[in-house]
């Protein structure tokens, strides 16, 4: 454990800052009510002794970390039950403090299994599953992605035929590629799963639909007759799960275990068309909407320990024989942390619109209005996809920033990233579905073209391309957002127009689709781009916060904006919508902001409110003893509890007196 109170140049940082911390913590909350309420639940977990006294992580082996991960998060399974915690969001913050960094091995259970079966099932299946579920009797996944396939899921290969006769249907996965192959939990945690396969019935496929079917004994916890299962092997990262396989033989399961709200099969083996399309998807479409303000909190974790120790590093001299410099004062090193800071901000509110609007639109289709559902799968698909990107690379940004000491899991940076970067994978791989985002797009300019009226975020569409930025030397949020809308505007209308080209000259739609598809996702990101500035704006413009606060704030939005266009610069200037002269005034910008932030950087990563018993970093502790900490963590290390290894005597020795026989002068005779 680290003593001596708090760095002093951490502490002179905290001074210095320009607004209160705790002010942009009450607002990214939602209120201080809701910050005592997050407060008092990761306290309550952190000052439990289960999870005190547990070992860290990092210095397990794999089969360990699934133990303690295992044990932690079924403890707090249990206490969040026992404390009448229901919120999501509630059952998160004391989830995360009590397990942080160790992803949960029943978290499929929670996150996808019971979501699905509320959504998804009857009434009567409801009734039968949940409450099996809350007790963990059913502990169970959702087994979609197979060994050949994980984006096209309409290629999937694992069937449901239905036999009238017997009443029920026979689950098979018949060739190597059919077996269930990736599904979190799978391999030995559950004993039930959600099975996506191909329903069969009278003679004809139907496509893929959802049934339930229980894996393993729920007494002795053996795999079922005809089914084999198993865990994938070790991965990148969440090392502490069991990702799981597993193989069907012809295992039969009753009628009533298809999910049957939507989509039904009467006993006589009829199938009843369903009220809408791909409303089997919507179990995807939930952890979309969610991964938004996930990836952020990954971010913003990275960004304080980066921040903070870029405070309390000095590295070189500025001036001979000058006291060494903190690092976060060069210019350099603010232009990587801060560009991620702003990102990180930037993810958290784009992830709040998001969640919200992932309920709204719900709750309409819970209603049987499925008419947003377009909007809602292209704004899920392409937020998941633009921000898993975005704060992955920032993270490694982060990672970098630290120098040597990054690289050690004692830095808590490598452990966030090899979690945060399967994002860009799971629930829908990101380049499908930026080209999701951009059939969405095709389709909302077509509708243009025919005059139709547009859903409201996409009315910039409708605006002409052929204005000029009002961007001043005074860089107002106004004319970079509209040169964001410009750029969106532009890529869309390019890939739109080299599509009906190539239509136009003979070639078929899909393969003028399939010849565009690198603009067209150019076009979806210019378009995700666009819509994360914009929110970012309103968010804080609309925020209810003291002007000083406001002010720090909305330094950070225009940075991200700011850095946005210099990143992309070209297809900002592509066309001439932006002048030398207006890149000039943005770039002068980006520095100007730089130094404006600096003074506040310590107090806006503050203001994510991290303890450090859930950062778990030695880099970004609060009071800043880094280095003491350090050596704490490397005293720690298992390798260092025998002053000299068995190996020494085991390897070295042995091949030591090999050599020294060897090179006796007699020997080599
Ligand atoms: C707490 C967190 C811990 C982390 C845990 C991680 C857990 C991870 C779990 C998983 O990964 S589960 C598996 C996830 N798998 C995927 O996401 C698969 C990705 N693939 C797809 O979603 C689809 O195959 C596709 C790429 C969207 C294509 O679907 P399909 O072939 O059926 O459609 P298209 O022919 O392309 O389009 C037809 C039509 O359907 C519309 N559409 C597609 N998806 C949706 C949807 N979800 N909602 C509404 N509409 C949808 C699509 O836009 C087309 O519309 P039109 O243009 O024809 O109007
Ligand atoms: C940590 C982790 C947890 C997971 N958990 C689960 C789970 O709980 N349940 C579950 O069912 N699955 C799970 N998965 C599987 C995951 O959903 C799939 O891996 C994902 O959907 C991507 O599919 P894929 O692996 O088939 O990739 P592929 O589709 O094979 O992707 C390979 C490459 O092909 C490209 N590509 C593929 N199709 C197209 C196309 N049409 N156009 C252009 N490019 C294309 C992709 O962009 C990518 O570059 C998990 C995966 C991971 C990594």
């Amino acid at each position: 454990m680290a003593t001596g109170g708090v760095n002093a140049d951490l502490a002179k940082e905290r001074e210095r800052a320009t607004f209160d911390s705790e002010q942009l913590t009450n607002f990214l909350y939602r209120g201080p009510e809701k910050v005592r309420r997050k407060r008092y639940l990761q306290n309550l977990a952190i000052q439990d002794p289960v999870f005190k006294k547990a070992p860290l992580w990092a210095f397990l082996n794999r089969e360990q970390q699934y133990a303690t991960a295992l044990k932690k998060h079924l403890h707090a399974y249990r206490r969040i039950q026992e404390l009448g915690i229901t919120e999501p969001v509630e059952k998160f913050y004391y989830r995360e403090a009590a397990a942080p960094h160790e992803n949960s091995p029943i978290g499929l259970h929670e996150s996808m299994f019971i979501p699905t079966i509320e959504k998804q099932a009857t009434e009567e299946q409801k009734r039968k599953w949940l409450p099996l579920c809350h007790s963990l009797k059913m502990i169970g996944t959702y087994a979609q992605t197979e060994l050949g396939h994980g984006t096209f899921i309409r290629g999937l290969e694992t069937t449901a035929t239905y036999d009238p006769v017997a009443k029920e249907f026979i689950l098979s996965t018949p060739k190597l590629t059919a077996m269930k192959y990736w599904p979190g939990n799978l391999g030995k945690t559950t004993n039930h799963c959600l099975v996506m396969a191909q329903l069969i019935t009278k003679g004809k496929n139907h496509g893929i639909h959802m049934f339930m079917l229980q894996t393993r004994d729920m007494e002795t916890h053996q795999p079922l007759p005809g089914i084999e299962l198993g865990d994938i092997g070790p991965k990148f990262g969440f090392f502490d799960n069991d990702n799981g396989y597993m193989i069907l033989k012809d295992v039969r399961i009753p009628r009533e275990n298809m999910f049957m709200r939507y989509y039904k099969v009467l006993e006589d083996g009829t199938y009843v068309t369903p009220p809408g399309d791909r409303l089997n998807y919507l179990s995807m479409v939930l952890l979309r909407s969610a991964i938004t303000s996930m990836i952020g909190q990954h971010l913003s974790q990275a960004c304080i320990i980066a921040i903070r120790y870029s405070a309390v590093r000095r590295q070189t001299e500025i001036s001979p024989g000058g006291e060494e410099a903190q690092v976060l004062d060069y210019q350099t090193q603010q232009y990587k942390l801060f560009p991620a800071l702003a990102t990180s901000y930037a993810m958290l509110m784009a992830g709040r619109f998001m969640y919200d609007f992932y309920l709204k639109t719900t709750a309409q289709i819970e209603k049987g209005d499925l008419g947003t559902m377009p909007q809602l799968h292209a704004l899920s698909a392409g937020l998941k996809a633009f921000s898993t990107w975005e704060c992955t690379a920032a993270i490694e940004v982060c990672r970098m920033s630290c120098g040597g000491h990054g690289y050690s899991h004692a830095s808590g940076i490598p452990k966030i990233y090899v979690d945060a970067t399967p994002g860009c994978t799971y629930e829908g791989e990101n380049t499908v579905m930026m080209l999701q985002v951009a059939r969405f797009l095709m389709k909302m300019y077509t509708n243009l073209q025919k005059g139709q009226e547009l859903p409201s975020f996409v009315q910039y569409m409708t605006k002409s391309l052929d204005t000029k930025s009002c961007m001043k030397e005074e860089v107002a949020p106004k004319c970079l957002v509209m040169a964001y809308e410009h750029r969106a505007s532009r890529l869309i209308k390019a890939a739109a127009d080299a599509i009906q080209a190539m239509v136009m000259s003979g070639s078929s739609p899909q393969e003028a689709w399939n010849k565009n598809t690198v603009p067209l996702t150019w076009a979806a990101l210019a378009f995700c781009h666009m819509f994360v500035v914009k929110n970012f704006f309103e968010m804080v413009e609309d925020a209810k916060m003291d002007g000083q606060t406001k002010a720090a704030f909305m330094a950070l939005c225009k940075l991200y904006a700011v850095n946005g266009v210099i990143t992309h610069l070209g297809e900002f200037i592509q066309d001439g919508y932006l002048n030398n002269q207006q890149v000039q005034y943005i770039q002068k910008s980006l520095l100007d902001l730089l130094a404006e932030i600096r003074p506040n950087a310590v107090a806006l990563v503050d203001a994510f409110d991290y303890p450090d018993a859930i950062l778990q970093s030695c880099l970004g502790r609060y009071d800043g003893q880094v280095y003491q900490a350090l050596y704490d963590f490397a005293k720690s290390s298992p390798l260092n509890e025998k002053e000299v290894l068995d190996s020494f005597f085991d390897y070295v020795k042995p091949v030591q007196q090999e050599l020294e026989a060897m090179n006796q002068p007699m020997a080599r005779l």
